[in-house]
């Protein structure tokens, strides 16, 4: 057999799979969010997920969601997944890479993004599209020309037998 094997998965299904399996990691009940960067050779950096931060039990701390006391609200302390893999880096400078992220960045995520130099972002869900966290986001990433785009599932289901 002298051919290349037909079938093997594309960057975007790579890095996507990898954003993926990142979220399942998350204790969230309602929406898991992993991340992914990579180098502009297609080397990946770093990896996230939402979650606490060290030393925050997810047993102790609240994962629900709109207690009239703020204070017992999951968002006063989660981590999101993007900044997770920003903090988890360890290399230096992110300067000229790409995100693989399951849901698109809210704006507190996009000034991380931004400011750790991630030029490109390519999403999966954009479920929060109308909302001002989501649309913030876009209009930021737009002025400091941070490129974004919906990755398209090529509908293979992604299996491996050995
Ligand atoms: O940019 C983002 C936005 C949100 N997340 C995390 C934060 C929360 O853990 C969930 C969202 O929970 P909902 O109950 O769907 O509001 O997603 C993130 O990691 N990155
Ligand atoms: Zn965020």
């Amino acid at each position: 057999m002298s051919e290349k094997r037909k079938g093997y998965i594309t960057w975007d299904e790579y890095f996507m799979g990898v954003a993926k399996l990142s979220a399942m990691r998350s204790k969230d009940p309602s929406t898991q969010v992993g991340a992914c960067i990579v180098s502009e050779d297609n080397k990946i950096l770093s990896m996230g997920y939402n979650g606490f931060p060290k030393g925050c039990s997810d047993d102790e701390f609240p994962w629900g969601k709109g207690d009239p006391d703020d204070y017992n609200d999951k968002y006063l302390y989660v981590t999101h997944s993007e900044l997770n893999a920003i903090l988890n880096y360890r290399g230096g400078s992110l300067e000229g890479s790409k995100l693989y992220v399951t849901l698109f960045p809210c704006n507190e995520c996009a000034k991380a993004i931004i400011q750790a130099g991630i030029r490109t972002i390519i999403y999966e869900s954009d479920k929060y599209a109308d909302t001002p966290a989501t649309r913030a986001s876009k209009r930021m990433l737009n002025a400091a020309g941070v490129r974004y785009y919906q990755y398209s599932p090529t509908g293979r289901k992604i299996e491996y037998y050995v």
